[in-house]
């Protein structure tokens, strides 16, 4: 070091130094600029370089070490929202795990989760898609996993404009208000007796969902026979994609299917695509008779965009089919779990209870029957509704982000195809943002001003940014509606034996226990049950 210590100085006190800049000054003022300028784009290139240095040094966020080759994969609970925030409390909000071959990221409080869904929204706005997802979305091409871009915000519009938008929804109205009554009707029937209620709501959000996209084209019996098998196969099908998979994280393996779940989600697609073929070729035979079949629905608005739509970001088949599947798939399970957690806790809080009904009875009436047009005059019912979204998130990681580029999120690096878990389940059960959080207590949504239209990130059942869900306006209108009648129309009471409201992972979360609850009639004319 002491050489060039020794040259520096000499260098800077030299004569020599000295008499050629006197002289250059002299003589070049030209030279003299340009040697001023080239010192300073030096400084420039020199700081931008140590600060790229340094961010490319941030480090990787605290994890488990986990096993060579394998990671953190044979440790991982099933219950992984649950195994997370256990994590979470030794690590961090923000921590990773080695999964097999892929980095896993789970983020666990609001101030990161402003980081990754709104500050890095583009970034974050993309999936890993998994390859059970691949076989039962058309290999991706539905809303839910196609890559941000241009062909997802087609896909997007088609959906949040035309089919969910508050517009569209009111005027299918008399669909929900038909299924819903069916419901009381069938569940009237049933009085005494024991009922399934997440099956009973399942089957309602189903119908209604089916009708507004082919109500027109399918009728009667066939109605009621596609409605079981579509039960059965988003059970399964929400069952797999929740199961780590080994292709997942050994990319070299998934062609092998060791688990077999790319088979059997294969089995589960290959029936839909038969219903769905079957439906659109009814539908398409209907429309070259000329007619509409008796009412226009939406898989008829759709084969009219697929043969007439945009040719630079065409809407073709696959598409079609695929945003049927996602409404089918996302818009059933995660509102009839909703309303069975629900229907759980106030099940499980008498208080509670008494509360609901003196609502409804004040604004409903016992000679009358509830209307969707009743729901905004329920406040206490609604932060019923917002109370259960907190302690059950229908979603508790969201649907996974993906960082389509390096980045840095809490000063950790993260790097491009991690698989990004955001643990709202954890941030809405977090004692320093919550108040006795594990207390199921709707009048902290009347005393606060929480709301899911994501930009509280506190609070976010329906996820927040680009990604956002795109059913908002459906669940709140399916979950408070089939709520206020369930609620209005019968008294429950369980059968037997404590009630259990211990939760199971999945990409959707589920009751562990299913509901079962004896109705007996509330209201006093029967007429109001036909
Ligand atoms: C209580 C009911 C529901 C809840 C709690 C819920 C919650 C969510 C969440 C958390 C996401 C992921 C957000 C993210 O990745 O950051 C999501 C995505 C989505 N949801 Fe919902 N959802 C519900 C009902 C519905 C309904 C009824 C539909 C449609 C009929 C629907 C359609 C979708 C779609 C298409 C996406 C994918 C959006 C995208 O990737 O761009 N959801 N939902």
């Amino acid at each position: 070091m002491k050489p060039i210590s020794d040259f520096l100085r000499k260098l800077t006190s030299s004569r020599e130094w000295s008499l050629w800049w006197e002289s250059s000054n002299s003589s070049d003022e030209l030279t003299r600029v340009t040697l001023a300028l080239a010192l300073i784009f030096l400084a420039i290139y020199w700081c931008a370089w140590v600060f790229i240095k340094k961010q490319g040094a941030a480090p990787p966020p605290p994890g488990p070490r986990g096993l060579p080759l394998l990671g953190h994969l044979p440790f991982l609970d099933p219950e992984l929202h649950s195994y997370f925030a256990d994590l979470a409390r030794i690590y961090g909000p923000i921590l990773q795990l080695r999964l097999g071959s892929k980095v896993g990221v789970v983020v666990s409080s609001p101030a990161l989760t402003r980081e990754v869904l709104k500050d890095q929204d583009v970034t974050f706005a993309n999936r890993d898609v998994p390859e059970a997802a691949l076989e039962a979305a058309y290999g991706g091409s539905d809303i839910v996993w196609t890559p941000y871009g241009p062909e997802w915000r087609m896909l997007r519009k088609v959906c949040v404009r035309e089919m969910l938008s508050s517009t569209t929804l009111d005027s299918v109205y008399a669909l929900r208000h038909r299924e819903i009554r069916q419901t009381v009707s069938h569940l009237y029937s049933q009085a005494g007796l024991p009922v399934n209620i997440g099956e009973q709501t399942f089957l309602t959000v189903l119908n209604v969902i089916t009708s507004m996209l082919w109500g027109g084209t399918v009728k009667g019996e066939e109605r009621t026979s596609l409605g079981a098998e579509f039960r059965q196969v988003v059970t399964e099908m929400t069952e797999l994609l929740g199961k780590p998979n080994i292709s997942d994280f050994y990319s070299s393996l998934a062609r092998f299917d060791l688990q077999g779940i790319k088979k059997q989600m294969k089995g589960l697609a290959l029936r839909f695509d038969g219903i769905f073929n079957s439906i659109i070729e009814q539908r398409m035979e209907m429309d070259k008779e000329g007619g509409n079949g008796g009412g226009k629905d939406f898989l008829q608005y759709l084969l009219k965009l697929k043969d007439e739509g945009d040719s630079k970001t065409p809407f073709t088949m696959t598409h079609l089919k695929a945003l049927l599947m996602d409404m089918v798939v996302g818009g059933t399970d995660t509102t009839s779990n909703t309303v069975e957690f629900a229907m759980a806790e106030i099940m499980n809080k008498p208080e509670v209870m008494k509360k609901v009904e003196q609502e409804l009875e004040a604004v409903v009436g016992k000679d009358n029957m509830v209307e969707e047009s009743h729901i905004q005059k329920l406040p206490y019912l609604y932060a019923v509704m917002k109370e259960t979204l907190r302690l059950h998130p229908a979603l508790p990681l969201l649907v996974p982000h993906c960082p389509s580029e390096p980045c840095i999120v809490g000063g950790f690096s993260i790097p491009k195809g991690a698989r990004v878990f955001v643990n709202v389940w954890a941030i809405h059960r977090d004692p320093s943002i919550w108040k006795n959080p594990m207390e199921f207590d709707p009048e902290r949504f009347l005393r606060g001003a929480w709301d899911y239209s994501g930009n509280d990130f506190s609070y976010f059942p329906f996820g927040s940014g680009r990604r956002i869900c795109a059913g908002i306006a459906m669940a709140e209108r399916m979950t408070m509606f089939s709520l206020a009648t369930l609620l209005h129309s019968f008294h429950w009471k369980l059968p037997e034996g404590k009630l259990d409201l211990s939760e199971k992972f999945g990409i959707v979360l589920k009751k562990k226990v299913p509901l079962v609850a004896i109705p007996t009639p509330r209201l006093s004319d029967a007429a109001l049950y036909k």
